[in-house]
């Protein structure tokens, strides 16, 4: 097992946030905390660290207990968003930080640096101060700092998030590469769920300190365990089954129906198991269409399909089509997102 976490809670005064949570990592894998702000992911992250310590519960790294086990003593490596490098440091020297701390020898230091700049691609770049390097770069010297000590497990609290969209997509890839060669246990904290899907092996959703559910990219989004959970990791239609219920899914009467857009169909004259829909707005999205109706009872449906499903250039605002579903979920009754 590469990270435990068995019943953990943690509050700040009256405030809980985190309720009992268990979760196991295993050795090797990447794992990515999910969740909206304040869902108390980074709490989780830090209680694993030893940054704050748990009200309750425990906790082991690879396999020994490191609940009152200090920062230092869990050797875990951490890169934060704004994890500044030392500026009076060049980047040679900042990797080389946590070595010097622990008394190794100058040329071993220079051969683990010489490694570590190679892994993450900053060969050439060892003479710069951060000043000289962009956010990417900055955010590679950090995780050459915390690999340098050969950490046990590396967790990392929204690494990326402070760079824009491109730099911030490379690096995933970046770092996913750097995994597969690694095989250090991570945990990475984000909310941003295309992120997790695109890194982890496994996604953890929480919600409100707990967690919501622990499933493959795959099973978070194609089995939600939630309404939450369908809503958080992709967009969803929530529908009355009153109103819609019979031609596009089936369920209790007093249900929701959970939709994807890219679920959902549009014809141009009424089809068997099909509801009426007036088009409100169609846009452009590069590949694909996105409609949003309006449905008779007033709700608004949005539909994404391929350009080439839909002869849609005679289409107005206000025209009637035609939705069909070729997939629906329902939940607990009264449940909403
Ligand atoms: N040191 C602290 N003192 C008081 N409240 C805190 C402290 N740290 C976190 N919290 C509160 O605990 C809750 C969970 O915070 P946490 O940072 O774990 O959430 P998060 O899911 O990581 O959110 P974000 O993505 O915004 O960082 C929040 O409501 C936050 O305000």
């Amino acid at each position: 097992m590469g990270i435990r976490v068995a019943n953990v809670s943690k509050s700040f005064g009256d405030f809980q946030a985190v309720k009992d949570v268990s979760l196991d990592v295993d050795s090797g894998s990447l794992v990515a905390l999910l969740g909206p702000s304040g869902s108390g992911k980074s709490t989780l992250l830090r209680l694993i660290a030893g940054l704050e310590e748990a009200d309750a519960g425990r906790v082991w790294i690879t396999g020994e207990e490191a609940t009152n086990r200090s920062v230092q003593d869990r050797q875990v490596g951490f890169v934060f968003q704004h994890f500044a490098l030392f500026k009076h440091r060049n980047v040679r020297q900042n990797v080389a930080f946590g070595l010097e701390l622990r008394g190794w020898k100058p040329a071993a230091i220079k051969r683990r640096v010489d490694e570590l700049l190679e892994l993450v691609q900053l060969q050439g770049y060892g003479g710069r101060y951060p000043s000289q390097l962009s956010g990417g770069q900055r955010q590679r010297v950090a995780l050459a700092r915390a690999l340098a000590v050969q950490p046990r497990v590396l967790l990392l609290d929204e690494p990326f998030s402070a760079l824009d969209a491109k730099v911030r997509k490379e690096l995933r890839a970046w770092l996913r590469n750097l995994h597969d060669e690694m095989h250090v246990t991570t945990v990475i904290v984000t909310h941003d769920q295309e992120e997790a899907m695109e890194v982890a092996d496994k996604i953890v959703v929480m919600n409100q300190g707990q967690i919501e559910q622990i499933g493959s990219p795959a099973e978070i989004y194609d089995q939600p365990a939630t309404p939450f959970v369908m809503g958080f990791v992709g967009s969803v239609n929530v529908l009355p089954y009153g109103v819609v219920g019979q031609q596009l899914g089936s369920g209790p009467l007093a249900s929701n129906l959970f939709i994807r857009p890219h679920d959902l169909d549009l014809h141009l004259s009424p089809q068997p198991d099909s509801v009426p829909g007036q088009l409100r707005r169609l846009t452009h999205m590069g590949r694909d269409l996105q409609a949003e109706l309006i449905l008779e009872g007033g709700d608004v449906v949005m539909v994404v399909l391929p350009r080439e499903r839909l002869d849609y250039a005679s289409l107005n605002p206000g025209d009637c089509l035609h939705i069909t579903s070729r997939m629906a979920r329902t939940f607990e009754p009264d449940y909403a997102i």
